[in-house]
């Protein structure tokens, strides 16, 4: 019998698995599909799967409307595919490994038990969007697939080298020590592949590549590389700080929750008996960002609408990018092999691309309109202009990749 391996990722907008097949040991398995169920904050919800040459793009969904909901569309998806000859069964899925945003102070890969289930249960205040939704889907795999381990590996563990200076609140210490408030990070995994993938195509080693990578999806973050290794990253002890996004605000004076509402501190309606959400962090979590300010999340039809909000939106956004690459720069004091793009946003929106690079021309950025407009088709592409100081790259980022590495790492028997 086959082992099959699911690589889950719930994202804050979509839920994407890959499947792959164990070969033996010490050898990388190999991916037999890819399925993607999106656009669960902007409906309608959309399929896109592929295994070979089989390909459905943007099919139309009905009914869903959570990340559980999309796993089990999923899960029924595979095991129906005849084409996928070595999924048949559910039996035949050996091990789940599971994107996890906040892993609080676990270093590496987890395996869901008891304990480690209930110490992420705990950190899921933190993680409001993420860590409810991807524990679900645990629960999900415990019920459906009881022949298979769980696994866990977390956005939050590439940014455990951040110096202490940057992890720090200056908040009173003893406070912080017992909550366990500082800045934790996130996208970590997707940080992870970009750094890998970029020391590759520069041919460098990876404790030698410094960069100032982007994640830009529905959750936005910037990170600052040093040797290979995360020394900043804009989330922080949520993934609410740094960047906007599709439904966040991204850093605002935090005092504003206050003057927004004075029910600020009251749990939200939509508290569950697993989430506890107050108000303010239901509008600066889930009524922020595109959707409050243009009525969309798609950022691609914010890009190419001519409406003054979405020009708004946009020019926000290319305002916040480009703070946080000058203060990135300074901290990497401008020993920068390249500026680097990636996410749904960062990989698809040449617009947006342009304008950033654009306003970071003075650093030595510069790009080839060509190329920003037309890419080339790899894992990394340059679009940089021939001759600029400092490179430019897009990155396709595969965090179920990334994540299946991390788990395989830790030895865990397949
Ligand atoms: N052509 C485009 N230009 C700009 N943004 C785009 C484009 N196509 C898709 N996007 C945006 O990419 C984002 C989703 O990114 P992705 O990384 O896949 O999401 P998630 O954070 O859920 O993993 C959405 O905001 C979507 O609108
Ligand atoms: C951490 C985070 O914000 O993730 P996503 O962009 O997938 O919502
Ligand atoms: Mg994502």
């Amino acid at each position: 019998m086959a082992k099959i391996i699911l690589s889950i990722n719930a994202g804050s907008s979509s839920v994407k698995v890959s499947v792959y097949k164990a070969v033996g040991e010490g050898r990388p398995p190999t991916q037999l599909a890819e399925v993607q169920v999106a656009g669960l904050t902007a409906p309608p919800v959309k399929l896109t799967y592929e295994r070979g040459s089989e390909k459905i793009k943007d099919k139309e969904l009905d009914g869903i409307t959570s990340q559980d909901d999309a796993f089990k569309y999923i899960l029924d998806h595979l095991t129906q595919d005849k084409g996928l000859a070595d999924l048949q069964n559910r039996n035949d899925i050996a091990f789940t490994c599971h994107r996890v945003v906040h892993g609080g102070s676990y270093p590496t890969a987890q395996v869901i038990n008891h304990d480690t289930y209930h110490y992420l249960e705990d950190l899921s205040d933190l993680a409001p969007l993420h860590n409810v939704r991807a524990l679900a889907i645990i629960r999900a795999c415990v019920k459906e697939l009881p022949g298979s381990k769980n696994i866990a590996y977390f956005d939050s563990s590439f940014h455990n080298t951040m110096p202490e200076c940057v992890r720090t609140y200056p908040i009173d210490q003893e406070i912080a020590k017992r909550n366990q408030l500082r800045k934790y990070g996130f996208h970590g995994i997707s940080y992870a592949f970009i750094t890998r993938a970029v020391a590759e195509f520069l041919k460098k080693p990876q404790d030698n590549v410094n960069i100032i990578a982007l994640h830009l999806g529905s959750g936005a973050s910037a990170c600052a590389v040093l040797k290979g290794k995360s020394v900043d990253n804009t989330m922080g002890l949520t993934p609410l700080a740094g960047l906007p996004g599709a439904t966040r605000s991204g850093s605002i004076d935090p005092s504003l929750v206050f003057h927004y509402t004075s029910d600020a501190g009251k749990l939200s309606q939509s508290s569950t008996k697993e989430m506890h959400l107050s108000t303010a962090e239901e509008i600066l979590n889930l009524k922020s960002g595109w959707k409050a300010l243009t009525g969309t999340t798609d950022f691609g039809k914010i890009s190419a609408s001519d409406d003054p909000q979405c020009q708004l939106a946009f020019d926000i956004l290319v305002d916040r990018i480009v703070g946080f690459v000058g203060s990135y720069y300074v901290k990497l004091e401008g020993k920068v092999d390249a500026l680097v793009f990636a996410g749904g946003i960062g990989e698809k929106g040449d617009k947006l691309r342009a304008k950033v690079v654009e306003k970071c021309q003075c650093l030595g950025f510069k790009l080839d309109e060509q190329k920003n407009s037309k890419p080339e088709d790899a894992v990394v592409a340059s679009i940089g202009a021939k001759g600029s100081k400092h490179d430019t790259l897009i990155c396709h980022t595969d965090e179920q990749v990334s994540f299946l590495r991390s788990v395989l790492a830790v030895r865990t028997r397949l």
